[in-house]
């Protein structure tokens, strides 16, 4: 089991953030993860990473049951590409010394990387195109150029769970299309990373995502295959207001309803 999450509550300053969350995610299933502002997204990944202790329940990653394993251990099997990690990163590295950095997941590179680092690095840069980025530093990048690099630091540590977490946000319709595509590849690679992808937004739910979870008001609005969940029907009373769902190149396509749209 790559996410085994049961009855997990979490209060803070007697507010319930998140309350009483099942979530189980098994190998081989690719998940998106969908919820409004405020909903409880980073709240469930920070528990889900170990950085937050969950005020009830139990959790278990890659079948390790916290509050039994060394949690700095896990966490080196699981990625999370954020974009609070992507203001922490230093400007004036080049793109191919923050790929590197990926392998003990620090923020610059402290020990010399060996020549398989190297190469696997080299690998991940020409796996996704960017080649001709290797030797820009990070902070002259574009944002779309930014998140490729993110996410194949976070791969250099051959992680067993990736967490992309909205790494769409600021992008335009063609980067963010060229970003959606680098991360099918990584969820169609044989012994690849389970995905968790974050988002606000239907239509990036790609077809290799098995699975999505509603997370509302902190708690499961309903979680399961996509073909149950992307419905009309279920989005409309998700979202609390009626929507359209056209299907087209795999992808589900959203609308606000006629009698929705505010003139
Ligand atoms: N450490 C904390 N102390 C108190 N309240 C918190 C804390 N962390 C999060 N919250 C509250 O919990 C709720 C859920 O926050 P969270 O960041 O998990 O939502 P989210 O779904 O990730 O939102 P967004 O899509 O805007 O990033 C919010 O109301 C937030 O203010």
């Amino acid at each position: 089991m790559i996410i085994d999450v049961k009855n997990v509550s979490w209060q803070r300053d007697e507010t319930t953030i998140l309350d009483q969350i099942n979530w189980q995610v098994s190998e081989g299933e690719h998940w998106c993860l969908v919820g409004l502002n405020g909903s409880g997204k980073t709240s469930l990944l920070k528990i889900i990473s170990g950085y937050t202790w969950p005020t009830k329940g139990e959790v278990s990653v890659l079948d390790n049951l916290y509050g039994t394993v060394d949690l700095r251990e896990v966490r080196k099997s699981i990625g999370w590409v954020s974009t609070s990690l992507m203001s922490q990163l230093h400007e004036h590295e080049t793109a191919f010394r923050v790929i590197l950095s990926g392998r003990e997941a620090t923020i610059g590179l402290y020990t010399a990387p060996t020549v398989e680092d190297k190469q696997q690095a080299q690998e991940l840069l020409e796996m996704f195109r960017c080649v001709h980025l290797k030797n820009r530093p990070y902070g002259a990048l574009s944002q779309g150029e930014r998140q490729k690099v993110l996410i194949a630091r976070a791969l250099m540590a051959k992680p067993r769970l990736l967490i992309l977490d909205e790494p769409c946000t600021g992008l335009d319709l063609l980067s963010r299309e060229q970003l959606l595509a680098m991360i099918e590849q990584i969820a169609k690679q044989p012994g690849g990373p389970a995905l968790v992808y974050v988002t606000h937004h239907i239509e990036e739910i790609l077809p290799c995502f098995t699975h999505t979870l509603l997370l509302k008001d902190g708690k499961v609005y309903q979680a399961g295959e996509n073909d149950q969940v992307l419905t009309t029907d279920e989005l409309s009373r998700f979202f609390g207001v009626s929507v359209n769902i056209h299907r087209s190149q795999g992808r589900s396509w959203i609308s606000l309803g006629e009698e929705a749209i505010v003139r």
